[in-house]
């Protein structure tokens, strides 16, 4: 038996070349990368085929050259989530979402034109798009950062998936998104309205040209959406940009790790968050620096008491 870890070459969603970490096994390249330090876990990622049926099968590749037009989602959900592994092993010390190596199943090519992607409590599913309002959802590294977070999460603050709560679950998603990729203040630009440039899906510097409130007195009851998860996620969002802009990203990272694993808790509202995010920037930086007082004044400014 030759079964061997081997590296490939592969054509993402956008076009971009990208080097694999693949599996050799009876004649048949797979996406199953043995190369992280999980004891035991893989980053291995599957095609539902068009179909709903989850996990779906391994994508395979016959000469380890994943060029084809239908690899190119695989060939991305694959490459990003070794990128998202990486980042919170080495900048969290956090291996894997569930701290304990636990293997990250991804799955493309969910359904017929699915507009949409998400973690299922066990792995990644992503949807191909119509091709209008989104290109295939796992070609954006911001969009699979915010699902690996949705399961990071999980296994943590375990923010319940309804109004403040869920609006502070979203927003965790969309600001280690910002974490992964800092280029821009969008999340998911790289997939959404590709017949379109410069948009995104929302933005944390403006919540308001994506239609999201960034105070609390622009608060969004309403019982769609869970309450309005990813509509009332704007007003966190908007905290987090003022937070990052006044101390930098290395900083704001590490407080909002801590607060997300340490302080956090399911039922945790906005001000809960404030309160566990100047905890957290107290613990690492001192209760009297300047770190502090940048969390104090970027929630007072959106409102958040
Ligand atoms: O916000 C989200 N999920 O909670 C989205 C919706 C489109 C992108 C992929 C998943 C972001
Ligand atoms: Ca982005
Ligand atoms: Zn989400």
């Amino acid at each position: 038996v030759t079964d061997a870890a081997t590296t490939g070459r592969g054509t993402g969603v956008n076009g971009d070349t990208k080097t694999l970490n693949t599996y050799f096994s009876n004649g048949t390249y797979y996406l199953y990368d043995t190369t992280k330090p999980m004891s035991g876990g893989v980053i291995q990622t599957a095609t539902a085929q068009n179909r709903s049926t989850l996990p779906g099968v391994y994508s395979t590749d016959a000469d380890n050259a994943w060029t084809a037009s239908n690899q190119r989602a695989d060939v991305d959900a694959h490459y990003y989530a070794g990128v998202v592994y990486d980042y919170y092993y080495n900048t969290h010390n956090r291996n894997s979402y569930d701290n304990r190596g636990a293997s990250i199943t991804s799955t493309v090519h969910y359904q017929t034109n699915y507009n949409n992607a998400f973690w299922n409590g066990s792995q990644m599913v992503y949807g191909d798009g119509d091709g209008t309002t989104f290109a295939p959802l796992s070609g954006a590294l911001d969009v699979v950062a915010h699902e690996i977070t949705h399961a990071v999460t999980e296994r943590t603050a375990g923010l319940q998936y309804q109004n403040q709560s869920g609006a502070l679950n979203e927003s965790m998603s969309d600001v280690f998104g910002y974490f992964l990729d800092p280029n821009d203040w969008l999340l998911g630009e790289d997939v959404y309205t590709p017949k379109v440039s410069g948009d995104g899906l929302r933005s944390l510097s403006n919540p308001e040209s994506y239609g999201q409130p960034s105070t609390m007195s622009n608060y969004v009851n309403t019982t769609s959406d869970n309450g309005g998860v990813h509509i009332n996620s704007g007003i966190p969002n908007k905290a987090a940009y003022y937070t990052i802009s006044s101390i930098g990203k290395a900083q704001a990272e590490k407080i909002y790790y801590r607060a997300l694993t340490t302080y956090l808790t399911p039922t945790s509202n906005f001000s809960n968050a404030k309160s566990a995010l100047l905890q957290a920037a107290s613990d690492l930086y001192g209760s009297n620096s300047s770190t502090y007082n940048a969390v104090k004044s970027a929630w007072d400014r959106v409102g958040v008491n």
